[in-house]
């Protein structure tokens, strides 16, 4: 098949790459000039484990990118990979996914045959219909279920393990109104079909809905568990000892406990706080996510208030470890180093941070200049009072003697990463 896929970020490259090794033809269109020129190169423009590999094999063959949606005329599908960020309230702002229906609506008509339009990105439910389909419509002057299809197909890829979570899903979200956008998905995704993947079919508004309700609910169950960790806390009790037994339990499962300074990421904090506006807007008030989110922005609090009871950080040097929002990803929207780094910096500490990603220490040395950034864990523990651990990189699990070159020998883990040993003041946030 021929597909396209408009916006080339951490999905749409992930998606392209993946398509194409299905054995299709894929077109990437972004407004981004770089990104298009990295791609063509053969170069991912994100960091994702094996995302390398796939470019490699395919771009400039079955995999190609533009900045020109003109050259999305000979696509059978096109999905809409587009951002959908928080405006300020917390409610989604679609913009961007306007514009791209909107660009992608002027070139539809010279399209042949039935396209599909299926949005990829997270909307809430009555988006792809209210929103997407009219834009499409006015702007080619077709109709929906006339000329063309659509479709939403929910996204379910953890970034850190896009490909691998893209190759081998625990399910497909196939929301369509007609049979024949049904059909060109289940084309699409033919590979996976023969391997038996579960596949959900479903109505637009549904599958909208199955996104936001899988997020809310992974990021419910860390805020239970981070809540349930920071009673442990209180009482001496090993948190994570508590949730492998608890996971036992088949109705709650073991996936998704570990519990310490929160969830972060571009999508969690966005989109929980995306439902509970559009409950709001409708009259709903969602108390339970609300509290998620409470407990989730206390959890960086919880991690300064421990380094607080050990170490006035004022005009101290701090070591802060990690600064991507989770391990094997470049992406820091959102991270917890955020706002740990911010606490530090109130404290009047002098702040020094190692991350094994580059992308992600460039990313964050916009955004904090102040702070100083080394190459690897040693210098930056060195001469440091304390170190704070924010995210759960492999690598930071095999240190162990680089911490004597702490000036100090408080270790605040909130991640459980690091061995507890004797000669460190360790303090786990929820263990
Ligand atoms: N990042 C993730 O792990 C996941 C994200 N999602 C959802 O997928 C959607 C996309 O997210 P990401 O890939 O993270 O976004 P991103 O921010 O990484 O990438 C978006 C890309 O779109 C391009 N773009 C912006 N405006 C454009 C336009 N008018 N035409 C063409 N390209 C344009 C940008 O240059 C950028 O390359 C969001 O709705 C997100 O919630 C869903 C599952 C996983
Ligand atoms: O909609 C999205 O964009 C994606 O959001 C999450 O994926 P992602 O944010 O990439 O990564 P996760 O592995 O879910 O981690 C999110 C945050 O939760 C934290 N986390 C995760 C698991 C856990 O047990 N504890 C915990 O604190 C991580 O450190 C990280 O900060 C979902 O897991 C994906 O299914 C979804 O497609």
């Amino acid at each position: 098949m021929k597909i396209g896929i408009v916006g080339s970020g951490y999905v749409g490259t992930t998606v392209a790459a993946c398509l194409a090794d299905f054995g299709h033809d894929v077109i990437n269109v972004d407004v981004d000039e770089s990104v298009v020129r990295q791609l063509n190169d053969g170069e991912s423009p994100i960091t994702e484990p094996g995302l390398d590999g796939l470019l490699d094999r395919h771009a400039g063959e079955s995999l190609w990118a533009t900045t020109d949606y003109d050259d999305l005329a000979n696509v059978d599908v096109i999905f809409l990979a587009l951002p959908t960020p928080a405006n300020d309230d917390g409610s989604i702002d679609t913009a961007v996914v306007e514009a791209g229906a909107g660009s992608l609506g002027a070139v539809l008509a010279d399209v042949e045959g039935y396209p599909t339009v299926v949005v990829k990105s997270t909307v809430v439910p009555g988006t792809t219909e209210d929103v997407v389909g009219p834009i499409l419509e006015r702007e080619s002057g077709l109709r929906v279920g006339t000329d063309f299809g659509l479709a939403t197909n929910p996204e379910f890829l953890r970034e850190g393990s896009a490909v691998e979570d893209f190759q081998h899903p625990d399910k497909l979200v196939f929301g369509t109104t007609d049979d024949r956008a049904l059909e060109a998905l289940e084309a699409v995704y033919a590979p996976l079909l023969d391997d038996d993947v579960p596949v959900v079919r479903t109505g637009l508004r549904e599958a909208e809905m199955i996104k936001y309700a899988n997020n809310a609910f992974l990021a419910a169950k860390i805020s239970l568990i981070n809540e349930l960790g920071n009673i442990c806390k209180e009482y001496d009790v090993d948190a994570y000892e508590v949730a492998d037994a608890i996971g036992l339990d088949a109705r709650i499962g073991g996936a998704f406990l570990r519990s310490g300074v929160g969830w972060g990421g571009s999508c969690f904090p966005k989109d929980v706080a995306a439902l509970v506006a559009a409950a709001r807007e409708r009259g709903y008030d969602p108390e339970l996510l609300q509290a998620a989110i409470d407990v989730n922005d206390r959890q960086p609090q919880r991690m300064l208030d421990l380094l607080d009871r050990h170490v006035d950080v004022e005009g101290e040097r701090v070591a802060v470890l990690g600064l991507a929002f989770k391990p094997h990803t470049d992406d820091v929207r959102n991270s917890r180093a955020i706002p740990i780094i911010e606490g530090l910096l109130e404290r009047g500490a002098d702040v020094v941070a190692y991350d094994p990603n580059r992308g992600a220490t460039e990313a964050m040395r916009e955004r904090f200049p102040e702070v100083e950034y080394l190459a690897s864990a040693s210098p930056t523990l060195s001469g440091a009072s304390a170190a704070l651990v924010v995210t759960d990189w492999p690598e930071f699990a095999d240190l162990d003697l680089e911490f004597d070159l702490l000036s100090g020998d408080v270790v605040v883990d909130g991640r459980r990463i690091v061995e507890r040993r004797e000669g460190l003041t360790y303090e786990g946030l929820t263990w």
